[in-house]
């Protein structure tokens, strides 16, 4: 594991900040549909848009309708859907899809797999389905084993552990994919990446933005590849906060 940096990268006019949402914007929740937004999360994001004349993204496991649900005024890009969503100005532009994907029938069959359970939450997702065991984390079992078999039957899926979760995400999706495609365009383009996240799935962006030169903060405990580390998103608020003095 690589020693983290005591500092935290400082955000200059020509950076690129790419935000996680769940573990990092909001705290982690009972629930998918029980995240609370925290008071000031919105203005700061806006305040931060404007300062990075738009280079603010948030990019999520979650779908962009859901995102924009919890942060309708959110007025900067969003890859949702582990980066099979890219959305620009309120528009999803830009969709990979899966042919023959039938992301009802995906969630019936989930739903059908773990009806003996009913801890397991299942959530739909238009790219996917994800099983979640955080009301009973012993139910982690049947979990990752009807995961391993709706994953055989669904090759065009992979399977993508998560914070008391196993998803199932477009092969080819992925956090890094989605900086790399933002990174290509406007406001984003020629800008050095900031990246912070909580989860595996951030990993590879983190080591991605690292790559390019620029800077992953890991939000709370675990290993890493982040050269900088805050607690929790309380922690990242406030610098945000202090990154936004010093852009002034
Ligand atoms: O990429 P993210 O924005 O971090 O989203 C990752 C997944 O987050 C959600 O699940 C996680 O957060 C829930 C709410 O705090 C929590 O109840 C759950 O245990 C976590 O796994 C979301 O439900 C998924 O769709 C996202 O992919």
């Amino acid at each position: 594991m690589q020693p983290l940096a005591l500092s935290l990268p400082v955000l200059t006019p020509d950076t690129a900040l790419f935000l996680d949402f769940d573990g990092c914007l909001v705290d982690i929740a009972p629930r998918p549909d029980a995240v609370v937004i925290p008071p000031g999360l919105p203005e700061r994001l806006a305040r931060l848009h404007d300062a990075l004349d738009g280079a603010v993204a948030l990019i999520s496991g979650r779908d962009v309708a859901d995102l924009r649900r919890h942060l309708p005024d959110f007025p900067g890009a969003i890859a949702g859907s582990h980066g099979a969503e890219l959305a620009l100005s309120g528009q999803v532009i830009e969709t990979t899809h899966q042919a023959d994907l039938d992301p009802d029938a995906l969630h019936r069959a989930a739903a059908d797999a773990v009806a003996d359970h009913p801890a397991i939450l299942v959530e739909r997702k238009p790219h996917g389905v994800a099983l979640h065991y955080r009301a009973d984390p012993s139910l982690r079992p049947v979990v990752e084993e009807v995961m391993a078999r709706l994953a055989d039957a669904n090759p065009d899926l992979v399977l993508q552990p998560a914070k008391m979760a196993m998803e199932l995400r477009p092969a080819g999706s992925g956090k890094d994919g989605a900086l790399d495609r933002l990174l290509a365009m406007a406001p984003f383009a020629g800008r050095v990446p900031v990246y912070a996240g909580d989860d595996l799935t951030d990993e590879v962006a983190m080591a991605r933005a690292q790559a390019l030169g620029g800077q992953g903060i890991k939000i709370g405990a675990g290993e890493t590849v982040a050269r900088h580390r805050l607690p929790d998103p309380a922690a990242l608020a406030r610098w945000l906060d202090d990154a936004l003095e010093g852009l002034r």
